[in-house]
């Protein structure tokens, strides 16, 4: 077995990766484990290199080090492969994917003293496009919000949501809100002015967003959320519960769901969607439960569903 630690050096708001030389060296000294450090180069090279050291079939233990972009990319790389499994080191700025886990076990994943024996387990991944996402896939001003967000992130006085929020204004005053599209839930079309579709395996984005408070990343289900167009005014009031899951204040606003394949479709390329904050743009989306499910590992005890709710009834 070797433990391969995928480094992105430019994650988060300072220097991480004398840190993390150090837990991996720990790894190899006190415990004689076989350890790799490597760092990612550019966008994209975390799913590189993870999906070739895939191809050897050695059994591979990885550790995204970095925020939710370096684990997406972990994962896209891993996905189908038996002779692999992930975990994460958060040192990016979000790190939105390990809130499912609670602020107690989140703790734990900072040091792989608590990892690199600990138990394996299978996380649903949403498949859009092609593409994994493992937390959220959102399409609409959300999206757009956090294509922006990475600008505003680099202010050393903003935090995850204060960047996030900020992208939020100034797309919502300069961008405006809705989107003519066709929006299909298992086959059934409605064509209207949405302002966005949000896809939820797990429930947290935008350093910390909640859309669905009852989404559970092994159920099998994707839990979409699908909210109409509606005026500035009303958006104001929307958000802070919108943030909190709570949804169902706005019925005749948002629709949650559960339908197996979500499809939307513009006349033009205007759809920006993130899988967990990454972004594409396309004029036609197809989002459903990948046939595949992620391999990963976590401090004993953790659970991925641990902040979920109940099921609303
Ligand atoms: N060497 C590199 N140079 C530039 N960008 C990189 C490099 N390696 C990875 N990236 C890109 O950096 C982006 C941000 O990474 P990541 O999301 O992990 O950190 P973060 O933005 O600090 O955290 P979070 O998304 O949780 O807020 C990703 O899109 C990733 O592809």
């Amino acid at each position: 077995m070797k433990h391969v630690f995928i480094i992105n050096p430019t994650a988060g708001k300072s220097d991480s990766r004398q840190k993390i030389y150090d837990m991996a060296e720990k790894l190899r000294q006190e415990h004689g484990l076989e350890v790799q450090c490597l760092l990612t180069k550019k966008q994209g090279h975390a799913t590189e290199i993870a999906r070739r050291l895939c191809q050897s079939g050695e059994e591979l233990r990885f550790y995204a080090c970095g925020g939710d972009g370096t684990v997406n990319e972990v994962a896209n790389g891993i996905i189908g492969y038996d002779n692999a499994a992930m975990t994460v080191i958060p040192v990016g700025t979000g790190n939105d994917f390990l809130k499912n886990f609670g602020p107690e076990d989140m703790e734990k994943f900072r040091d792989a003293e608590n990892l690199w024996d600990a138990p394996q387990f299978p996380i649903d991944a949403i498949d859009v496009n092609g593409r994994i996402a493992l937390t959220i896939a959102c399409s609409g001003l959300d999206a757009r919000v956090a294509k922006d967000v990475h600008n505003f992130s680099e202010s050393p006085i903003l935090d995850g949501k204060s960047s996030y929020i900020v992208s939020l204004m100034v797309n919502f005053l300069f961008k405006g809100i809705g989107s003519h599209w066709t929006v299909e839930l298992d086959g059934e079309a409605v064509e209207d002015d949405y302002a966005l579709v949000a896809v939820c395996n797990g429930r947290y984005y935008g350093g910390g967003f909640m859309p669905v408070a009852e989404a559970r990343m092994d159920d099998g289900v994707l839990n979409t959320l699908v909210v109409k167009k509606v005026s500035r005014l009303t958006f104001i009031k929307f958000v802070n519960p919108y943030s909190k899951g709570q949804y169902y204040k706005f019925p005749h606003l948002a629709r949650c769901s559960t339908p197996k394949v979500i499809r939307i479709r513009s006349e033009k390329p205007d759809i920006v969607t993130c899988l967990d904050g990454e972004c594409i743009t396309s004029d036609d989306v197809t989002i459903q439960i990948s046939d595949k499910r992620l391999n990963f590992f976590g401090p004993a005890g953790c659970s991925c569903n641990r902040t979920a709710r109940k099921p609303l009834i």
